[in-house]
């Protein structure tokens, strides 16, 4: 070529080389490639003596070995491009192949039975047709789990593991979700992984295992060095040398020493390399069957149970290509499962009636469970009523059945399983449980629990995952939840075994304070209490319809997941307390006057700068307590002034309400933001008080002559008509739940006993803590006047604050005896209480002898009672 004719090389002139090479046409690139290295090696050339030829040469030398470099790389091309068609073909060979399974039905020896009309697509009913491992699965659910039938979608679920599919299921709590990969993991080879949220959880379940005589482990925080070695050395070699074993039980569940299910926790899969390289080898031996997710909500931050490690479980797909996953829940509203979707790296969801070959299979349950009875009871005013009634309830109605209280703070769950016992006679046995028990005296009470030896556990929310009693027959709140989707969640816990069970939620409007108080400052928070609180105030509407209502609203789930095979979603359950109450015992009455009187006294409260409580303005409004509140002052040590209400001049007259329909009406007018709540925290507490609403103007802008014509918005409010006094037999019907509903308890006119009741002081005001766990830690303060009644109320609960000093007893009522069992009877009982016991405790300080040695100093007096308007002297 005539360019290198020349020997360039030769001259030391670089732009000389330069304007030549460019004139033959060499591309610019190169020219300035090689004029760089060549200023180099000129360089070089000039402090190492190197001839300038040799450094060309060396360029030249390089030019060669990166052009042999490409010409290898597009070899590998070409050989990786042929490798890719020869995959291609082979998948498309397999898809193919298992296309036509799918269309002939996965058994071919159960061809053409059951197959249901998306068949002709390829597509595959998992919960009805038959395939080959149909009989097995059954023997074995029966010998093994002495189960007869698959309930809800267990069958599809177990058919569609079975046939190696990725699923995701959804089933209600209690549904019955470790049967779908339990079963299947003992006919499957290999062993199944479990990643379970909590070690209680998982220790229950290997519990339940063992017996069943299936070869289940965990390797967790709490397993030894010792046992996790064992744990991972048979591990191993399964892997390595057991490829002779099988895996395949016996029918009689002899699952022989194979470990069939491996239970850990998120963390174990996110921090532990060693542990997922040994999953890695018995993938690669083909001894991992199938990853379980349980909570597998927990992996989405849109859901509400959102937990960093699970989020690490996106690399699963990654690690184990091949092994099939299954994500189980309990509640996954559309957009958690796409994010669940999205995150665990699964393919999009296909329905489980109808699942085409490829893609996530998909299944849920209906929420409805029909042995579910949902009822609203009246919760009496005092903690001695209250007791007294749950007691009565139990006795009646669930004498020798499992049950469960939930309790909104620690002290409640122990005052109520003390106060239960004892005024049972020592016939209802109870144990406690909330965060502060240890977890030996947990471990106890669950066992005993199982056991029957203790029948009602008394707990606060604590008390919820990993409970797995099929035969609880009754869940009671003695107070409400914090929301509905808690509500759901507890209540489920009853019946899991299918048979009717009765869920109570005893109620009364100021126990709103105590749970607003928890929620405080939290918008969110709120929102849901106040759903709760529609809940708990509703008289008509269908209990399954409100939860269904409910989540189809807050979480987007379809309404449909209220519909079974025999009712439709809208269907009313007709079984719950709204379905059995005969309507001609309601009446929805016009409340607007009520409501423009009780407005018109919180604006003149608040014109004053006094602030009163939900129960103080029942109280107010309704002439009781002296029509007096408290204004200015309130700090430690200052009495407040106090104000007596003109209810004449400022609102026409009192409020003709009883005591608890004034109640619920407040609570309707904060629901629907014509009163608003306002906190104010102490040093010790959250105070919540009521004011004016952004929708009080609505109404106090009319006069009441014109409320009273008809003019400006209506409140209508469904009351419970009261024909008179009730008999006892009636009241005692009315008391005994569900079963025996025939109408509420009377929210007003008061009965004999409701009357005094009425008269007893309520402790919903009580200050609160709010503990890590949600829990709620009262202060003690005293509750009920059961000698005082409507007309003594002390108000000066707006001032009030935790005071050891002042009560004195606090620490004596929760010293520990040192017996260990940490329930301060000194008899070493492990939280299940006795009633000697609790008698032995009655010195002790309790809400109601605190409440008397308050009262010794009464904060106020009344004089000069007259028509509603009463002038009190200050404090002191
Ligand atoms: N088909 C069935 N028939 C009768 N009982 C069943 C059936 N399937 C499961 N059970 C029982 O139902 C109870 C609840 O099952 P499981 O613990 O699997 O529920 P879950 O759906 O995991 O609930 P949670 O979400 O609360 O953990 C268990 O006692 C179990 O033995």
């Amino acid at each position: 070529m005539q360019r290198f004719s020349t020997d360039y090389a030769g001259s030391d002139d670089l732009d000389e080389i330069l304007a030549l090479t460019n004139e033959y046409g060499t591309c610019n690139s190169f020219s300035l490639a090689a004029s760089s290295s060549n200023t180099v090696v000129a360089g070089r050339a000039n402090e190492d003596q190197t001839p300038s030829y040799v450094a060309l040469q060396e360029t030249r030398g390089r030019i060669g070995a990166l052009e042999a470099e490409i010409a290898g790389v597009d070899a590998d091309i070409e050989n990786l491009r042929k490798l890719r068609a020869t995959l291609v073909s082979e998948k498309q060979e397999l898809t193919k192949r298992l296309e036509d399974r799918h269309q002939r039905g996965p058994s071919s020896s159960k061809q053409g039975i059951n197959r249901n009309a998306d068949a002709s697509n390829g597509a595959i009913d998992y919960e009805t047709e038959e395939f080959e491992w149909s009989g097995e699965l059954k023997a074995r659910m029966k010998a093994v789990f002495g189960i007869d039938n698959f309930r809800l979608c267990q069958e599809g679920v177990c058919n569609a593991n079975m046939d190696g599919r990725d699923i995701v299921c959804v089933m209600p709590t209690g549904g019955g979700k470790s049967l779908t990969y339990q079963l299947p993991a003992l006919l499957n080879p290999g062993c199944t992984l479990v990643i379970s949220p909590l070690i209680a959880l998982i220790t229950d379940q290997i519990l339940h295992l063992r017996e069943a005589g299936v070869e289940a482990v965990m390797m967790t925080g709490s397993t030894s060095k010792e046992e996790s070695r064992d744990i991972f050395s048979r591990l191993t070699q399964s892997a390595g040398v057991g490829k002779n074993r099988t895996g395949r039980a016996s029918l009689d569940g002899d699952v022989g020493k194979e470990i069939k299910l491996l239970y850990v926790t998120p963390e174990k899969i996110a921090k532990s390399k060693t542990f997922t390289s040994m999953l890695e080898k018995m993938a690669s031996a083909g001894k991992l069957a199938r990853i379980v997710i349980d909570e597998a909500h927990c992996v989405s931050q849109l859901g509400h149970d959102f937990r960093p490690d699970y989020k690490k479980l996106s690399i699963l797909r990654q690690l184990f290509p091949r092994v099939p996953i299954l994500a189980l829940s309990a509640t996954c509203p559309p957009k958690v499962l796409k994010d669940l979707i999205f995150t665990l790296r699964l393919k999009p969801v296909v329905d489980g009636k109808a699942a085409k070959s490829d893609g996530t299979v998909y299944f849920s349950a209906p929420l409805y469970r029909k042995n579910l009875h949902y009822a609203v009871l009246p919760k009496p005013s005092s903690a001695t009523a209250a007791i007294q009634t749950m007691t009565d309830y139990i006795l009646k109605t669930h004498r020798n059945d499992s049950g469960i209280i939930y309790c909104l703070s620690k002290k409640d769950a122990e005052t109520v399983a003390a106060g239960i016992m004892e005024t049972s006679g020592g016939r209802v046995r109870t144990g406690v449980y909330h965060a502060d028990v240890g977890d030996k005296e947990k471990e106890g009470l669950h066992k005993r629990w199982r056991r029957g030896d203790v029948k009602v556990v008394c707990a606060t929310i604590a008390f919820g995952l990993g409970i797995d009693k099929g035969d609880v027959r009754f869940v009671l709140h003695h107070s409400m939840s914090k929301s509905l989707d808690g509500y759901y969640q507890e209540s489920g816990r009853a019946g899991r075994d299918g048979k009717d069970a009765d869920c109570i939620l005893y109620y009364r409007p100021q126990d709103a304070s105590r749970l607003s108080a928890l929620v405080c400052g939290e918008v969110e928070g709120q929102d849901k209490l106040h759903d709760m609180l529609r809940f708990a105030q509703e008289l008509e509407d269908c209990r399954k319809l409100q939860f269904a209502k409910y989540f189809s609203a807050s979480s987007s789930l379809s309404i449909s997941a209220w519909a079974t095979n025999e009712t439709d979603a809208l269907a009313r359950c007709g079984h719950c307390d709204n379905c059995k109450r005969p309507p001609e015992t309601i009446e929805r009455k016009d409340v607007t006057v009520e409501a423009w009187q009780i407005l018109r006294v919180a604006a003149a409260i608040e014109g004053d700068g006094g602030r009163v409580t939900l129960s103080m303005l029942g109280d107010l409004v309704r002439g009781a307590g002296g029509g007096a509140y408290g204004v200015g002052g309130g700090k430690r040590g200052k009495s407040k002034e106090k104000v007596g209400l003109d209810l004449t001049a400022i609102a026409g007259s009192k409020v003709s309400l009883a005591k608890d329909d004034a109640e619920a009406l407040l609570v309707h007018l904060v629901l629907s933001q014509h009163l608003k709540e306002s906190f104010h925290s102490t040093a010790y507490s959250i105070n919540v008080y009521v004011q004016p609403g952004p929708n009080a103007l609505r109404l106090t802008r009319w006069s009441r002559e014109d409320i009273m014509s008809g003019k400006g918005p209506r409140i209508t409010l469904p009351i419970m008509k009261r024909a008179g006094k009730k008999t006892p037999k009636q009241h005692k019907n009315a008391e005994a739940g569900p079963s025996n509903i025939q109408s509420h308890l009377p929210r007003g006119k008061p009965s004999a006993k409701r009357r005094r009741s009425a008269k007893e002081r309520d402790d919903a005001e009580d200050d609160y803590f709010i503990s890590d766990d949600g829990e709620a830690i009262e202060d003690n303060l005293p509750p009920s006047d059961e000698e005082g009644g409507d007309d003594v109320e002390d108000f000066s609960r707006q001032i009030r604050r935790i005071d050891k000093g002042v009560f004195g007893t606090l620490g004596d009522e929760d010293e520990d005896d040192g017996d260990g069992d940490g329930d301060g009877d000194g008899d070493g009982d492990e939280w299940a209480f006795t009633a000697t016991a609790k008698s032995q405790a009655k010195d002790k300080f309790t809400p109601k002898n605190a409440k008397r040695r308050r009262i010794e100093k009464p904060m106020m007096s009344s004089s000069g009672v007259d028509n509603n308007v009463i002038v009190l002297s200050s404090s002191e």
